[in-house]
């Protein structure tokens, strides 16, 4: 019997960012190996026209939660989603529901947050720093609460080399940033941005380490311990391998490759890759949970769930395998095949944005017109450059992170909860594992059908063939061009006639000569 999922049994849990990637894999798994937990409060907010209610129908009636409803068949019954906005005071919820959360609840994951690099500063602060800071303030209030679980990013001090299971100082106290965010306005704010920022590349950088600090400073005597994953990916087990339902990370680049619109990207090739499947940090932060409300160390502990320390794999050869996937299992109706580089500089990157990015997607843009559509190409590759750009910080800076707690919790895990909440991530598999992502991307983000493969093949065959075409096609015409203007050109051009006239004429000429000696010989 698996220790930890004995422990969630019977216990009110309580997530906020329930709805999003992680929080969904992380519900999952508490139902299916815990299906006697007492109820898990969610905090949602209505979104895109759509209720509370239906947006958590549509999570359950997910291919995710297929597995769920086999061992717990009552799954709706004990999920509780109470109508919040984390960016409003109190979170806007009610009175009752807050009574209800405030007396019932033993274990919070706190996993909402903005994850945009590109967000402004005061929406950055009010949700990853100001709604942390609440929500601790809301956990002092329950008096049955164990444990206070707060998911980070292993990018959090992105801008130090070597990081270890640590909280580092910032240099301006969280609480003077809320309260600036409260009478500065947007503009100020902006201005302020990069000196404030620093080193860091972004505002979610910067305001998930803040949100760290408030976690230390104000968690008073509550269990908590802070969960650190660095690029979360796919799923990597469970419930099945490959699942994953938003464009982050490498999820999009991923779509953009196989797609054929991204052509070359700045990295540095053999830096390491640090991605970290979703379930093994879902699995993590369970075991953290557990580990956390029971043993109750005395300082707040960080967990880093990464994985270039333990089992490394570098851009060069996930970026291969994304390749060699799409090859093998193509996506529907790619602009061009897939065939993608590293650049290492940005005069080369520069280039490779003209060449194999702006020009076909200007030359598209054209046959669209010509063809009486609207263009589309150039706005679609300015965006998609632009994330890169987001991106690319991550791609070419390399970082070393210590897992000592990490792997001391693996060491204090029965067998049998190593198996059930395995995030040893020793055991991946990388090939197999972007090859299961590549094909999650394909089935559950694009929606494509394996029976369309063929289809997809022949697409590509007859992409190659206008790349051929127009490359030789183009290449005629500069010749010509040339030929027309520059006496070097013709010069060049009549030099290689001369060559291969005189060329076939010598193999001509010698054939004929062993013809007739082979008829001498003979006759
Ligand atoms: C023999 C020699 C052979 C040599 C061969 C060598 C091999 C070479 C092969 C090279 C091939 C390359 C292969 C590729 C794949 C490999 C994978 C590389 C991946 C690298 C990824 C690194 C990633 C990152 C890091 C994260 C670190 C921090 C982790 C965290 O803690 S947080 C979680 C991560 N957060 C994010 O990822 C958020 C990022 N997104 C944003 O901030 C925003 O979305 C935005 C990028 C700023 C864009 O904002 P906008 O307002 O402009 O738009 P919006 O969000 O509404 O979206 C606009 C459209 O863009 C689409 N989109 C959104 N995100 C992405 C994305 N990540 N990638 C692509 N597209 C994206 C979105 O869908 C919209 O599209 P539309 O609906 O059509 O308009
Ligand atoms: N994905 C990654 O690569 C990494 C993620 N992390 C961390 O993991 C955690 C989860 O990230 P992930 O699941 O990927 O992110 P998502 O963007 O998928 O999910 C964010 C969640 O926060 C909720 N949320 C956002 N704003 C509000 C609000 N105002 N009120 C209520 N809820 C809100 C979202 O709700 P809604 O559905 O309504 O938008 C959603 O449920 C974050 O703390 C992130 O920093 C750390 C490292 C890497």
């Amino acid at each position: 019997m698996s220790m930890i999922a004995a422990f969630y049994s019977n216990k009110s849990i309580l997530i906020t960012g329930a709805t999003g990637f992680l929080g969904k894999v992380l519900m999952e798994k508490l139902f299916r190996t815990s299906p006697h937990l007492k109820v898990i409060y969610i905090l949602v907010r209505p979104k895109s026209g759509q209720t509370l209610q239906e947006r958590v129908f549509q999570i359950l009636n997910s291919k995710l939660f297929e597995r769920v409803k086999e061992v717990c068949p009552n799954v709706h019954e004990k999920i509780r989603p109470i109508s919040a906005d984390l960016n409003q005071r109190d979170f806007a919820i009610s009175k009752e529901d807050m009574q209800e959360l405030l007396s019932c609840t033993n274990i919070v994951f706190h996993c909402a947050a903005t994850v945009r690099f590109d967000a402004h500063l005061r929406e950055a602060v009010q949700l990853n720093v100001t709604a942390t800071q609440q929500l601790l303030l809301m956990a002092s209030e329950m008096p049955k609460l164990e444990a206070f679980i707060h998911i980070s990013t292993a990018f959090s001090n992105c801008n130090l080399s070597h990081i270890d299971e640590v909280i580092y100082p910032c240099p301006v106290e969280p609480r003077k940033i809320i309260d600036s965010m409260e009478w500065l306005d947007d503009s100020i704010i902006e201005e302020i941005t990069p000196k404030l920022i620093g080193d860091r590349p972004n505002t979610y950088t910067y305001t998930k380490a803040l949100g760290e600090v408030v976690v230390q400073q104000e968690s008073g005597n509550l269990n908590v311990a802070i969960v650190r994953p660095s690029i979360v990916g796919a799923t990597w087990q469970e419930p099945f391998p490959g699942w994953v339902d938003n464009l982050n990370g490498p999820s999009g680049l991923i779509i953009a490759t196989g797609k054929g619109f991204l052509r070359s990207i700045k990295a540095t090739p053999m830096a390491v890759a640090d991605l970290i499947p979703v379930d093994t940090v879902v699995n993590l932060t369970i075991a953290v949970g557990w580990y956390t409300a029971v043993h109750r160390p005395k300082s707040t502990l960080i967990y880093h769930s990464t994985s270039g320390n333990l089992n490394p794999c570098n851009w060069y050869e996930m970026g291969l395998q994304v390749l060699a996937t799409v090859e093998k299992i193509p996506f529907e109706s790619a602009f061009r095949r897939p065939n993608a580089d590293f650049t290492t500089n940005n005069f080369t990157t520069q280039y490779w944005n003209t060449v194999s990015h702006w020009a076909p997607a200007i030359i598209y843009d054209f046959y669209l017109r010509l063809t009486g559509r609207k263009p589309r190409m150039l706005k679609l590759m300015n965006r998609l450059l632009k994330t890169i750009s987001m991106l690319e910080y991550f791609i070419n800076h390399s970082w070393e992170w210590s897992t000592n707690n990490t792997e001391m919790l693996l060491s204090e895990l029965s067998p049998e909860d190593q198996r059930v909440f395995n995030f040893d991530v020793r055991q991946l598999n990388w090939l197999e594992y972007i090859e299961n992502y590549v094909l999650g991307v394909k089935k559950y983000l694009l929606k494509e059908d394996l029976a369309g493969i063929p289809k997809a093949k022949q697409h590509l065959k007859r992409l190659r063939n206008i790349h051929y075409l127009f490359n030789t096609a183009l290449f005629l015409i500069i010749w010509r061009l040339l030929i027309a203007r520059s006496q070097m050109a013709r010069n060049i051009w009549f030099f290689i006639v001369s060559f291969c006239y005189k060329f076939i004429s010598y193999f001509r000429a010698s054939s004929t000569l062993k013809r007739r000696r082979g008829c001498l010989q003979h006759g």
